[in-house]
């Protein structure tokens, strides 16, 4: 399962957007539990089913109405501070945490309400752009560290006559999800001599700031839009390339405002509508979400999730199905499966996805939606529903 984290200074709203999108609020078959442990949960990002293509929805817990939500892991990591890669605050436990991650929120309060420390201060008085650049150093510093503290291994390595240097790196670096194509990618752009011994601090903070941008991309989460003053998500926007304005309270408030059946909201939607009684103060609680959810994609909750998984890594959602035609699997369940693909993905990649013994006795693929064969390099894309023909039972 893909792997999105949480990061951020203390008290910008992590912990809320973690509550929020690990509520129960669709149930996914495999994934009873939305939480794993403590700061482990289960998410969805939201795509649209391709049962709207058909007479019927598929009617089941993980589609709403053609809403479908598909799992993937939620990490919620403690709050970071500066100096974190030297280990202030618990930071490099924290920071080792993200090695799992492919891909990272930085929740940042907007309100500009809490210092470089996550301490509150009067809104407006912090800059949150500050807090944009600062994880992202932690991060590089946090790399670069792990870098210095193998360089050794990786000299007394290049004495060897097969010493390769990509290989060296890659072992390195794959415990933080670098792989071998990232350490190719990486070293193609740097200039940097062969001999390892010749490598400086400089080249050595270099390799670890590419191979952090490409393993460890980042969507800003603009929080606390609720309260921002006026300029501070334009600058924030600014600022980074991938920025979502959003409100984690908010949606914490509309998902529980609808588990007790008082609103008609599904995450990820851009409004919500108010079925059941509730008092003057509720209703203006609610319409200052609403206010926030006017000026951007909604609560921006899902936004973040879908920016990071469909935008940043460039995934896609493909449906295998064993029955081409009613798009079912063995017990009739219409659409029972979503895989999160990389593009570029072809018909055993997913295969692969569904199964090793499914990919390893692959035969041929059938696209579902006009009964034809699939040529084996096809690449697949958002909403493709395939049938897997294999020899593996
Ligand atoms: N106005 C406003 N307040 C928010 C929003 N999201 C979270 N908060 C508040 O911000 C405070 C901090 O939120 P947390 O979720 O505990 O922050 P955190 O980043 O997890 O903090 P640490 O656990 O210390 O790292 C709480 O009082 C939240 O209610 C929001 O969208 N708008």
């Amino acid at each position: 399962m893909l792997s999105v984290a949480l990061a951020g200074k203390p008290n910008a709203g992590k912990s809320t957007f973690y509550k929020a999108a690990t509520m129960a609020e669709v149930d996914v078959g495999n994934y009873p539990f939305t939480t794993i442990d403590a700061n482990r949960g289960v998410s969805h990002v939201r795509t649209e089913c391709p049962c709207l293509e058909r007479d019927e929805r598929c009617g089941d817990e993980h589609c709403h109405d053609g809403k479908r939500y598909v799992p993937i892991e939620l990490l919620d990591v403690a709050g970071l501070v500066p100096g974190a890669h030297e280990g202030r605050g618990l930071g490099n436990q924290f920071l080792d945490e993200l090695s799992n991650a492919d891909v990272i929120l930085n929740v940042v309060d907007a309100s500009g309400g809490t210092n470089e420390e996550g301490e509150p201060v009067e809104v407006g008085e912090h800059d949150p752009v500050e807090d944009v650049d600062f994880i992202e150093e932690e991060m590089d510093l946090w790399l670069a560290s792990i870098v210095d503290r193998n360089w050794e291994s990786v000299e007394r390595q290049s004495r060897s006559p097969d010493f390769d240097i990509d290989e060296a790196l890659a072992e390195m670096l794959t415990g933080i999800g670098a792989t071998e194509l990232d350490i190719a990618r990486t070293l193609r752009d740097l200039d940097y001599p062969a001999d390892p011994r010749e490598w400086t601090d400089d080249h050595r903070e270099e390799l670890a700031r590419d191979i952090r941008e490409r393993t460890k991309p980042i969507v800003v989460v603009a929080n606390k839009a609720d309260i921002a003053p006026e300029g501070n998500v334009e600058r924030l926007e600014e600022a980074a390339e991938y920025v979502v304005p959003a409100t984690a309270d908010g949606e914490l408030a509309l998902r529980k405002g609808a588990e007790a059946g008082i609103i008609d909201y599904d995450p990820g939607d851009p409004d919500f509508d108010i079925v059941g009684d509730i008092s003057g103060e509720q209703e203006q609680g609610l319409e200052r979400i609403r206010d926030v959810m006017d000026e951007g994609s909604g609560t921006g909750i899902q936004e973040a999730l879908n920016t990071a998984v469909y935008d940043l890594l460039d995934h896609f959602t493909a449906y295998p199905v064993q029955n081409e035609s009613k798009w079912t699997d063995a017990k009739g369940n219409v659409l029972p499966d979503a895989f999160l693909l990389p593009q570029g993905s072809t018909p055993t990649d997913l295969a692969y996805a569904v199964h090793s013994d499914i990919g390893d006795g692959y035969l041929h693929a059938v696209d579902a939606k006009d009964g034809r064969k699939i040529a084996d390099d096809t690449e697949l894309d958002e909403g493709d529903v395939v049938k897997i023909v294999s020899s593996a039972k």
